[in-house]
């Protein structure tokens, strides 16, 4: 079996997504997600002129050797750019594998170790009562463990929360749009909300929240502690991850548990938070990770060390990578839970997928494959526009962590 053809189609039904396809001489073909939100034309560019000239002729079986092939054979190692593309053939490859096997690709991962994936969703609001309206949404939905985030006084925007209050996309078109950030105003508040969620509704359910690297060490460390009553399954990237010592410090002094991950790309970025025990969960996804296949490597890393996964899920990785996330997550020994924000309706119409969700739970489907599909006719109507993430800045014009 042989690769003939190796496509990047990029389409923007409600926001921009990157997707290879590999066809083979027998018309098997498998996709991947390749999107890295507001730099997707860098890893488009990186397929098409050095990655998909070097798939055609190559057996699509030999998904170790090709990976391999792609990280050592570049030379210039890791980055989100480089692990997006080489994340992009793997999911294909892995497509492809299992729709000749005639499985779902968790099977040939080592089957399902539970019977459904338990996601998380965003419950937003501009204030407490209605984050706490959101909430009880999603409650109704039957979600088992839901995110929280919400305005905060004095606050013009806050990471998470949209301004008409509806669901949240932070790229926007034109030059990055320029946020404004007070971590005494957050650290203030954000407990509060915690507080306000816990009273109306108790514990049964699993409470999320993001920093979205916007403390230092000991600030983190000191939120950390502080909402210690309200019993979070996690808080997640407090701080920024390169400096992976400071998390030392937060250990130090607060038992609420931490997730870090979705900037990071490769098993070396995750190496000293896993080793020495400093997180809980492990954030990177297959998009950015390097497909199943490193991913796998950085799970059974984390499972030495008691660390769970809890893959990035935003609607900026495609339902590609949603679909290869489910049958990894339905698989993996060592999960923790999935972030799920869902997509707008055109991008559920570009992208057929034989994933479901019933009780909070969501489950991969049983078509061979990964049993997410791409509609090029449809895709071709929605042509790339442009998007950028923000940028934040303290309140006195310093550029900060967004
Ligand atoms: O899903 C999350 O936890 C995020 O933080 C989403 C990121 O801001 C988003 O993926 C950036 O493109």
């Amino acid at each position: 079996m042989k690769i003939i053809r190796a496509d990047v189609i990029i389409t923007c039904p409600g926001r921009n997504f990157v997707t290879l396809k590999l066809v083979t001489d027998e018309g098997v073909y498998g996709i991947g997600d390749a999107t890295l939100n507001g730099r997707e034309l860098a890893v488009a560019s990186y397929l098409r002129d050095h990655v998909c000239p070097l798939l055609v002729g190559r057996d699509p079986h030999r998904i170790e050797d090709t990976w391999q092939y792609l990280y050592k054979g570049a030379y210039w190692r890791r980055g989100p750019v480089t692990m997006s593309a080489i994340a992009a053939v793997d999911m294909a490859l892995w497509d492809i594998k299992a729709k000749v096997a005639g499985l779902p690709l968790y099977q040939l991962l080592g089957g399902a170790s539970r019977d459904g994936v338990m996601v998380y969703s965003h419950a937003t609001g501009r204030d407490i009562p209605e984050t706490l309206d959101r909430y009880a949404a999603y409650q109704e939905k039957g979600f088992k463990a839901i995110r929280v985030q919400c305005g905060v006084p004095g606050m013009a925007s806050v990471y998470g929360v949209s301004k008409g209050g509806d669901s949240y996309e932070p790229a926007t078109k034109g030059w990055p749009e320029e946020q404004s950030w007070s971590t005494e105003k957050y650290l203030n508040y954000v407990p509060k909300l915690f507080e306000a969620v816990r009273e109306k509704f108790g514990f049964d359910t699993h409470l999320l929240h993001d920093v979205h690297h916007r403390l230092t060490p000991i600030e983190a460390a000191r939120l950390g502690k502080a909402v210690e009553p309200y019993a979070l399954f996690w808080l997640e990237d407090p701080t920024p991850a390169e400096n992976q010592e400071g998390f030392r410090l937060i250990r130090q002094h607060t038992t609420t548990p931490i997730a870090v991950g979705e900037v990071f790309n490769s098993i070396w970025d995750c190496k000293q938070l896993i080793e020495e025990q400093l997180i809980d969960y492990i954030r990177a996804t297959l998009t950015h990770a390097g497909g199943i296949t490193h991913m796998r490597r950085i799970a059974d890393l984390a499972a030495l060390y008691q660390v769970r996964t809890g893959c990035h899920g935003p609607s900026d990785l495609s339902p590609v990578c949603m679909g290869a996330a489910l049958h990894f997550d339905l698989w993996v020994p060592n999960f923790g839970v999935q972030e799920y924000m869902g997509y707008p309706d055109p991008a559920l119409e570009v992208f057929p997928h034989a994933w479901s969700f019933a009780d909070g739970f969501m489950h991969p489907g049983e078509a061979p494959g990964h049993g997410v599909d791409i509609d090029e006719t449809l895709a071709a109507r929605y042509p790339y526009d442009p998007a950028y993430l923000p940028v934040a800045r303290l309140e006195d014009g310093t550029l900060t962590n967004w």
